[in-house]
């Protein structure tokens, strides 16, 4: 049995409309990330689940139980759910070890120190329980907090933009070790994000928000490689589309010669795939093309991105389309250059035709020996 489940839930405040008939759940044990940009509605969500807001439709169950429904509402303080936000929120004037212990007052002394201890433990600071908060980094104050949620062992943990307040290269390293707090203890968790490279790190299943709605729940790898619209392939990832012919249930052609790998279908493009000669858009990731010096097939270089191992490079093609292309670093060229490409596809991914966002190219006609 799934540990929540939100069934068809809408919310609006006042009138307006922000959560529209949404449908997920969550094993326990799971990570969950509710990834999307700002203002779809991923903080309105968690306040649904934690009982500040009431839905206005649907349900909202945790461990089979509704907790949420236009005539339900169970209040936040019975609902065992722990919360962990981006300002820390700790208690500047309690050490780092009674923050923790915060939740367990009513606990007996003994079970509260061991789990203190256990917690400091996991969370690296063993020994500095002494400390005040304004005595540890940001990186430090965030772990405490999310001590203090774990402490009391919610059923649910929320974490709402948990890291938004570190510096970026803090942020990755703290979420992998958030991770592992995470899983030490089982936690089921939703995370709140609009980083994706968060999301990826922390979460196991990662539901793309848009406009009030979940897109998309899947891993973050088949997000990647099998988004199921077009929304989803541009938010995750970078990508570009380029126009491409149905050969055959095989067989696309695109600018850049023909792609005989695997086809998926994003969307509602299942028919397209079958039907020969049918206009549809290729997504191209940037592993998808590789730099070779030696092929003919040539693109220039209008835009570079250093990524200390990799350059990011952004190429013009014949037709005027672009296309990105990872490159390892050792290979710099000047913008205006032009350099040979091969393309690397394992798998395509083709959607419906909707009105072209690359460059307008006509493919030559078909010929029955293609
Ligand atoms: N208290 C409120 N009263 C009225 N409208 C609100 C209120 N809180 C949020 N909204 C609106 O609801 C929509 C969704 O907001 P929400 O905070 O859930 O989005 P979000 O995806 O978490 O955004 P962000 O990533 O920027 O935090 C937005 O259009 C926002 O303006």
């Amino acid at each position: 049995m799934s540990l929540l489940a939100l069934r068809n839930i809408s919310y609006a405040y006042h009138r307006h409309q922000v959560i529209d008939n949404l449908s997920f759940q969550l094993a326990p044990g799971t990570i969950g990330c509710l990834l999307g940009p700002s203002g779809c509605g991923k903080t309105t969500v968690l306040r649904c689940i934690a009982g500040f807001e009431q839905v206005t439709a649907g349900e909202i169950l945790l461990d089979g139980q509704v907790v949420s429904s236009p005539d339900t509402h169970l209040p936040p303080e019975r609902r065992r759910i722990g919360m962990v936000f981006q300002d820390y929120a700790l208690f500047p004037h309690l050490t780092v070890a009674a923050n923790i212990g915060f939740g367990l007052r009513s606990n007996p002394k003994h079970e509260r120190l061991r789990r203190v201890a256990d917690l400091l433990d996991l969370i690296g600071l063993s020994g500095q329980g002494h400390k005040f908060p304004h005595e540890l980094s940001g990186g430090q104050q965030q772990r405490v907090a999310l001590a203090r949620a774990l402490a009391p062992r919610p059923r649910l943990l929320l974490m709402d933009e948990p890291f938004s307040n570190l510096d970026v290269e803090l942020r990755e390293r703290l979420a992998l070790e958030v991770r592992g707090i995470l899983r030490a203890e089982g936690t089921t968790v939703i995370l709140v994000t609009h980083d994706q490279n968060e999301a990826f790190a922390v979460a196991d299943e990662i539901g793309i928000m848009h406009q009030g709605r979940i897109q998309q729940w899947d891993s973050p790898y088949s997000l990647y490689h099998r988004p199921c619209n077009r929304f989803v392939a541009d938010f995750v990832g970078q990508g570009v589309f380029l126009p491409g012919r149905v050969l055959n249930e095989n067989r696309i052609q695109i600018e850049l010669g023909f792609l005989s790998s695997a086809l998926i279908a994003g969307g509602n493009a299942e028919n397209a795939l079958k039907t020969r000669g049918s206009n549809v858009s290729v997504l191209l990731r940037p592993d998808d093309i590789t730099h070779d010096d030696t092929s003919p097939l040539k693109a220039e270089v209008i835009a570079k991105a250093f990524r200390g191992a990799e350059f990011l490079y952004t190429l013009k093609l014949d037709s005027g389309a672009r296309v990105l292309s990872l490159v390892p670093s050792h290979h710099n060229h000047a913008i205006g250059e032009r350099i040979g490409i091969r393309l690397d596809v394992d798998h395509v991914v083709a959607f419906l035709n909707e009105p072209p966002d690359n460059a307008d190219i006509s493919l030559p006609a078909l010929s029955s020996a293609d």
